[in-house]
């Protein structure tokens, strides 16, 4: 909080200085009184580290790729990204049409200038235009170690321009590698990097991942974007002991210029936040996946290839998966839950019924679909989650971590004889949302060790949809609520009738109603939700005076 507070007065300082006219020196002496003041503050009452990544690369003028994707990625992942910038390009989506190099004396100036004081995780290369700027980064990182250096070994630009000659690849090899974690090449930089080795199938990118990791890097990425457009895109991940195959279906897209980066970057960040390495490729991975899916229809520009856009979160108010706001406990205001039985006696699709209930206020939905095949279940959930997708509304699957899984829904809803959040944490990773049905106090504790991120407290009132389920009625719910460390959303039997009492309880972390007959038992789904949601804002406006 007070670093927070103590960085907004440094920025709000400096540009009114500006605005006001004070000469550049004048701003600079305040900041540095800010900064002193920030010093004194911080170390009294905060000790919050931010996870933060140095990129050093070159600056892209489209702002597709480089710095500037570096700082965008980071800034999606939730992680501090200082630069140090190697090269300014002019380019755009038609391709490069100039470099000016940085002198070599000011990229090692910026370097000191940041790894000297700023407390750096991990350190990610991109544009490096001389042998003497890898020269000056591996005796800068001896100097100030970090806790991972991640090479995307950048040569050519995806316009197909160069942007470091050939000579780079005795500094790579010889200084930057050995100290890698990871080093991220494309096929055409992993043939480079191996003289020149044919690197076009699969099967060659294990070679050259295995031949790359006798180089020194602890890990080797070969991703194979560039494989014959009918394969999926695979990528090959070597740990040195371990191949991995990582695969994800190919989109059709021009929005492509800076995944590179990107991915690079993405990884950069999850180390930095204290991931795994394969957890970290696997987490930009999908990072990347979902911004080009969600970017694939913006026009930026006339040339062929044409940026992405990092930031689709703060856009489609997803709180999906990245970082510490991946869930919002507000989420829970209006639970939607689908019964397939109840859809099918009203007739309708269960992304239809998805669909009215979004339209009309749900706020996040959960597929609880009890009697269906695994395949249809699979291919609901895939509609039903390109629709909670374009409206930034989570969709969690009941009971079947797998189909979580196949799907990438944003999380799973279990309850207490299905299986232990602490596996299913596990099998899913940090980034999805596990909600747990509990019904005690000490259940709800569990769940919290568990690590889960919300608990289902109820049946509130008697209900005909989940078959001997104790009814706890309002003080259950309370007791539950009482001693839950996680936020807490009441179901069972509640709807237009009674959500109105469940919420004016008014218990801090008692954040919305689960409903699945309210909604769906209904022959206007839209309508049903609208009310539902008006009786939830009144309630909550009430509360609020
Ligand atoms: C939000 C929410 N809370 C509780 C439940 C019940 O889950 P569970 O106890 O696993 O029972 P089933 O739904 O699987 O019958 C829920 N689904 N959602
Ligand atoms: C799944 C579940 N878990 C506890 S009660 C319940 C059923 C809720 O359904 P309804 O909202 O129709 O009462
Ligand atoms: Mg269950």
């Amino acid at each position: 909080m007070a670093y927070a507070q103590v960085l907004s007065g440094i920025y709000s300082i400096s540009f009114s200085q500006v605005e006001s006219g004070i000469n550049h020196k004048k701003q600079t002496q305040v900041c540095m009184e800010m900064h002193k003041d920030k010093y004194s503050i911080s170390s009294e009452h905060s000790t919050m580290k931010i996870p933060h990544v140095l990129s050093v690369a070159g600056s892209d003028s489209g702002a597709g790729a480089g710095i500037q994707a570096d700082l965008k990625a980071c800034a999606a992942r939730g992680v501090y990204c200082s630069t140090v910038i190697t090269a300014v390009t002019a380019q755009n989506t038609v391709g490069v049409q100039g470099v000016d190099i940085v002198s070599d004396d000011f990229v090692a100036k910026q370097l000191r200038s940041v790894l000297s004081d700023m407390q750096v995780d991990v350190v990610k290369t991109g544009m490096l235009p001389s042998v003497t700027v890898v020269n000056i980064l591996h005796q800068n990182l001896r100097e100030f170690p970090v806790r991972a250096l991640v090479v995307d070994p950048v040569m050519v630009s995806t316009s197909g321009d160069v942007l470091a000659g050939p000579s780079i690849l005795t500094g790579f090899r010889e200084e930057l590698l050995p100290m890698a974690d990871i080093v991220t090449p494309n096929l055409k930089e992993a043939s480079a990097l191996l003289g020149g080795l044919k690197v076009e199938t699969i099967s060659d990118m294990r070679s050259a991942a295995k031949l790359l990791h006798d180089m020194g890097p602890r890990n080797v990425l070969v991703k194979g974007g560039d494989l014959p457009d009918s394969l999926d895109a695979v990528d090959i991940f070597f740990d040195g002991e371990d191949f991995y195959e990582l695969r994800s279906s190919r989109l059709k897209t021009h929005n492509t210029h800076g995944t590179g980066c990107t991915l690079a970057s993405c990884i950069a960040a999850e180390l930095a936040k204290g991931s795994s390495m394969l957890l970290a490729v696997k987490a930009a991975k999908c990072f990347i996946e979902t911004a080009l899916d969600y970017s694939k229809d913006i026009v930026i520009g006339n040339g062929p290839q044409g940026p992405f856009d990092h930031l689709l979160r703060l856009k489609r108010n997803i709180r999906k998966s990245y970082g510490q706001d991946r869930f919002n406990p507000n989420d829970l205001f209006l639970y939607a839950v689908t019964d397939s039985g109840m859809n099918r006696k009203w007739d309708r699709s269960i992304s239809d019924a998805v669909k009215a209930a979004i339209e009309g206020g749900a706020t996040i939905v959960q597929l609880r679909e009890k009697d269906i095949e695994t395949r249809d279940f699979l291919e609901a959930a895939k509609s039903c989650l390109e629709i909670c997708r374009h409206h930034g509304v989570p969709l969690l699957i009941n009971d079947r971590i797998d189909i979580a899984l196949a799907c990438d829904a944003d999380g799973v809803h279990l309850g207490q004889s299905d299986m232990p959040a602490h596996v299913a944490r596990t099998l899913l990773g940090p980034e999805k949302i596990i909600g747990i049905s509990c019904k005690t106090p000490e259940q709800a504790q569990q769940a919290w060790t568990d690590g889960a991120d919300y608990i289902g407290c109820g049946g509130v009132y008697p209900t005909n949809t989940k078959a001997n389920n104790p009814t706890l009625g309002l003080d259950g719910l309370k007791s539950v609520c009482s001693s839950s460390k996680l936020p807490v959303v009441a179901i069972g039997g509640i709807g237009i009738s009674n959500a109105g009492p469940v919420m004016a309880m008014d218990m801090p972390n008692l954040k919305g109603v689960a409903v699945v007959s309210a909604l769906f038992d209904k022959e206007c789904v839209l309508t049903e939700t609208r009310k539902l949601h008006a009786v939830l804002v009144e309630t909550a406006a009430t509360i609020a005076k």
